[in-house]
């Protein structure tokens, strides 16, 4: 369940709120924000005085971060080797979708084969639904019983698919019969203990990726294509210790770039590596990076090999103007900027990992989205900057199953004390708004601000996102209220983002579809918006900064 909030207070002041917002200027009696995804933060710089790196990294894991740092090898991988011809030119990844089949795995083969110019880094996602499945598989172990274990049907469905799969693509079974042999031990583990703990959780679905990329480089030898397989965690991808949400850290890079290097350097192999997962530092023991999370794996070696182009394979043909299951007129977006692509995977667009921009943008390597059913289609490609003088709206992002808070004063405490008691109540508490898990959770954040505040509390919302110029913020709002309104939608809480790309309305969940369904129509299949921005503009032209809209 995701959450946003919105404060009451009394004050003019200037307020910033979170990584996503702007610096609203507060209205006397309110002020609005949606607090999103936004695991807690810190800016870490380390120098010698001549030079010194800044990096982002999460509160929890501030000193470890640090201990990395110091620890990394003081030379730069890529620097060093700057003298050598270059290796790799690219990372090409193939999520769940292209590679749920034999059949897939040989066409996606066919697929790298036909780029003979490119020396490319392959990254893949478990095959299909498997990830799905092993988290059934290790939910139904808790509590089937450990002679019930080998009889759960997700495990038989994985076994039969990897099993299928090896006999199809005619490799040698054993590549894969220890792997679903210790999957079966360790799920009548899961049995026997009655528990599923986080990190048992990552090491039950590291399975998936570990299965998919011993198949995938067996068959690409099998052809006679040099390939060697590579767990993520064995080459240096070093995490937090935050199961299931590990954040990568910086000693990954060179790590990654020197393993990789030195193998192609002693014995040349096209690189097949899991996605989604790492090692956490501290504990050593397997991390995921989040759901969707081979994106980041993908972008993490781009940069710390400084390649030319990042690939991400997917099932559609690049980023599309919204969710195609939505609503299906959703067309393909051709230029995507770094910012513009991030919001929209932090926002939920299931397109992108939302944490896979990072490196991309750190790196300046562009990105490409790319459909594996449908290479010939140009797909999306996103870069830095782009030509934004006629774009008004690029994509629309939908969030379901959103809680709003809405948070009023009681006068206890003053105006600047107010918000820094209510942000300091999500801090202590661990949670970055739209991540909360559970109303258990919600019940506790409720529980403490209840003795500063009055706190409504109302379910079943969600957060519509106009991706877009936000230089255009008035036209945006004209044309989605106008679409609204007509609707008879009320729009319960409006947010800008402080990227300027993204502005954000919630209403409640089981008008939403509806909702993206008319503003899809409106801003996309009815002429070319971009004419209206001849129109002169009155006033100074300014893009919106606030606003509050009450219900
Ligand atoms: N704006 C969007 N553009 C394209 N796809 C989207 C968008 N929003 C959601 N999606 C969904 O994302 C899916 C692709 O992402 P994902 O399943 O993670 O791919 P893969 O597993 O191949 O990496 C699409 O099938 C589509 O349903
Ligand atoms: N297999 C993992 C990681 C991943 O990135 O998958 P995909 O690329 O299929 O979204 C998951 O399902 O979350």
């Amino acid at each position: 369940m995701a959450a946003a909030a919105r404060v009451r207070c009394h004050c003019n002041a200037l307020f910033t709120s979170h990584r996503n917002s702007s610096t609203l200027p507060i209205s006397p009696s309110r002020v609005g924000f949606t607090a999103l995804k936004c695991p807690r933060k810190f800016l870490l710089s380390i120098g010698d005085g001549s030079s010194s790196c800044t990096r982002n990294v999460s509160g929890s894991c501030l000193k470890g971060t640090v201990r990395a740092v110091m620890e990394e090898e003081k030379t730069d991988v890529i620097k060093e080797r700057e003298g050598d011809e270059k290796r790799f030119t690219c990372v090409m990844k193939f999520g769940g979708s292209s590679v749920a089949t034999a059949e897939r795995m040989r066409e996606v083969a066919d697929l790298i084969l036909a780029f003979p110019e490119e020396s490319p880094v392959i990254v893949l996602s478990a095959m299909g639904k498997t990830t799905n499945n092993l988290l059934l598989a290790g939910e139904k172990a808790v509590s089937c019983g450990v002679s019930n274990a080998s009889e759960i049907e997700e495990l038989s469905v994985i076994k039969e698919l990897h099993l299928r799969t090896v006999k199809e693509l005619k490799i040698d079974p054993s590549v894969v019969t220890s792997f679903l042999e210790e999957l079966e031990q360790l799920l009548k583990g899961i049995a026997m203990m009655k528990e599923l703990t986080l990190r048992t959780r990552d090491y039950l679905v590291s399975f998936g990726e570990c299965l998919s990329t011993r198949i995938f480089a067996a068959y690409l030898n099998k052809i006679g294509v040099k390939a060697r397989q590579y767990d993520a965690f064995e080459i240096g991808f070093i995490t937090t210790d935050d199961f299931t949400n590990g954040d990568i850290l910086e000693a990954t890079y060179p790590a990654v770039a020197k393993r990789l290097y030195d193998d192609w350097m002693h014995d040349p192999a096209i690189p097949i590596v899991t996605g989604f997962l790492g090692k956490g530092w501290k504990t050593g023991a397997i991390t995921t990076l989040g759901r969707g999370g081979s994106d980041l794996t993908a972008t993490t070696i781009g940069k710390a090999l400084g390649l030319q182009e990042i690939q991400v394979w997917k099932d559609v043909d690049g980023v599309l103007t919204c969710d195609p299951t939505i609503y299906k007129r959703a067309t393909p977006v051709p230029f995507l900027t770094f910012d513009e692509a991030a919001e929209l995977a932090y926002f939920g667009a299931q397109v992108l990992h939302p944490q896979s921009m990072r490196p991309a943008r750190e790196g300046e390597i562009p990105v490409r989205v790319k459909n594996s059913y449908n290479p010939k289609a140009p797909g999306t490609i996103i870069t830095k900057t782009r030509d934004m003088t006629k774009t008004v709206l690029t994509s629309i992002v939908l969030k379901r199953n959103v809680t709003m808070l809405d948070i009023a004063s009681t006068r206890m405490l003053g105006q600047v004390g107010f918000l820094a008691k209510v942000f300091s109540i999500f801090e202590d508490l661990e949670i970055s708004v739209d991540v909360v898990a559970t109303s258990e959770e919600l019940d506790h954040v409720v529980e403490e601000l209840e003795k500063i505040a009055v706190v409504n509390l109302s379910k079943g919302r969600a957060i519509i996102s106009l991706i877009g110029n936000v230089q255009h913020s008035s036209l945006i709002l004209e044309r989605a209220f106008h679409v609204l309104w007509t609707k008879g939608i009320n729009v319960q809480m409006i947010s800008q983002g402080a990227s300027k790309v993204n502005i954000s309305l919630i209403v409640n969940d089981d008008e939403a579809e509806g909702c993206v369904e008319a503003l899809h129509k409106s801003f996309f299949e009815s002429g070319d918006l971009s004419e209206l921005l001849i129109q002169p503009r009155l006033g100074n032209g300014s893009p919106l900064r606030t606003m509050q809209v009450e219900n």
